[in-house]
């Protein structure tokens, strides 16, 4: 690690303020969600307006909205679309919708957390409240989901930002990023934290195959963030922490199992095997909701495959032989083992295990012990 030290404390709260927001709700129960576009980016800023179950469901699966808490936030509007849009009774549309939602993306489990979320509180309400109450209800938790997510964001930017000295360099892969989540991201939070607290950082971002989340979101944020950034290829990251250049990793996750296990945007698991071999740190930035406490293993988490084309003509320009065979897993697992640390609002859980991550998931309050 090059430099000298940092000019703020550790721990001092810091405002990180960014030029452009991944989505928010707009208006009262009948209202709708707008959000930035993902997939124009970084050619066109432009909001794209959802008000409809349907709408959700295609904004999440073609990835205009992506990135596990962002989804989980746009799941829990989702849901707030669905009940308001109808008249039928509540609980029934909610249970319905929770079905319709869940099914977009299979691998973030922020999504069916956000859903159950706000259907666990329609049930627990809906014997001693009315229509509206619920409808009411709805709303207030998919806005509570909201706000929490950009509180864990500002937490977990504070605490990992104390594992970034000042003049690091880092390497991060896809996009952990704000517009991965409703607030200031997860795995560039700390990033923009330290920044923030006036640290010079350097960050390595991978470009990310096939859909180019890196290059497209990552370097495209960061550079209006004012981070600097340097864009690299997927097969270049072994490389460049071979010379040295790569302090640590930081990256996010889309499903923590119980055991520390942690699946994210593939080629994360390569990087993670490198970032090994070169001694270099390798931390997760994750919130609790993102932790999956009823898989005991990341081999059991469900991986989502994408249409062969995001491969063969990802932008428009065929790049592989018609008819040629592709297998398209949009994630991997990485174990446990190869990970230094998870950092999550309700601490830093070093050498995930068993007994750290419950730990932790009794230290935020998360209510997962069956019975
Ligand atoms: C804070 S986001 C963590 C992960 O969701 C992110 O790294 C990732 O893999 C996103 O994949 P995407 O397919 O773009 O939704």
């Amino acid at each position: 690690m090059s430099g000298s030290e940092s000019s703020a404390g550790p721990s001092a709260p810091i405002d990180v303020e960014l030029p452009f927001e991944t989505l928010s709700w707009v208006g009262g129960l009948d209202g709708h969600v707008t959000m930035l576009e993902q997939t124009f980016l970084p050619l066109r800023e432009e909001q794209l307006l959802v008000r409809t179950v349907p709408e959700m469901v295609d904004a999440i699966y073609r990835l205009a909205v992506r990135g596990a808490p962002a989804i989980g936030v746009a799941a829990g509007f989702g849901m707030v679309l669905g009940i308001a849009g109808s008249d039928r009774d509540v609980l029934e549309v909610a249970r319905e919708t929770k079905k319709t939602l869940d099914a977009s993306r299979p691998t973030a489990v922020n999504l069916m957390w956000a859903t159950a979320k706000v259907l666990s509180k329609l049930e627990s309400l809906a014997g001693s409240s009315s229509q509206e109450e619920l409808r009411a209800a709805a709303f207030a938790e998919a806005m509570a989901i909201y706000e929490g997510d950009r509180q864990t964001c500002r937490t977990m930017g504070l605490l990992g930002a104390e594992l970034i000295q000042d003049g690091a360099t880092l390497l991060t892969h896809c996009n952990a990023g704000a517009l991965a989540t409703a607030g200031i991201g997860t795995a560039l939070a700390p990033i923009y934290t330290a920044h923030a607290q006036g640290k010079r950082v350097h960050v390595f971002s991978d470009e990310t195959r096939p859909l180019l989340q890196g290059a497209r979101i990552t370097t495209w944020e960061l550079m209006r963030a004012g981070i600097d950034v340097t864009l690299i290829t997927d097969s270049m990251a072994a490389r460049v922490m071979s010379e040295g250049k790569i302090d640590a990793v930081f990256v996010g996750s889309d499903r923590i199992t119980r055991n520390g296990d942690v699946c994210n945007k593939i080629g994360t698991f390569g990087v993670a095997l490198a970032a090994k071999h070169h001694g270099i740190p390798f931390h997760v930035v994750a919130p609790l909701s993102t932790v999956d406490p009823y898989l005991d293993s990341g081999k059991l988490i469900p991986i989502e495959e994408r249409p062969a084309s995001e491969i063969t003509e990802g932008f428009g320009n065929r790049t592989a032989p018609m008819d040629a065979k592709v297998y398209a897993p949009a994630f991997d697992v990485t174990p446990a083992e190869l990970v230094t640390s998870i950092i999550t609002e309700a601490g830093i859980i070093e050498s995930p295990s068993m007994t750290g991550i419950e730990a932790a998931l009794d230290r935020g309050g998360v209510q997962w012990r069956k019975g």
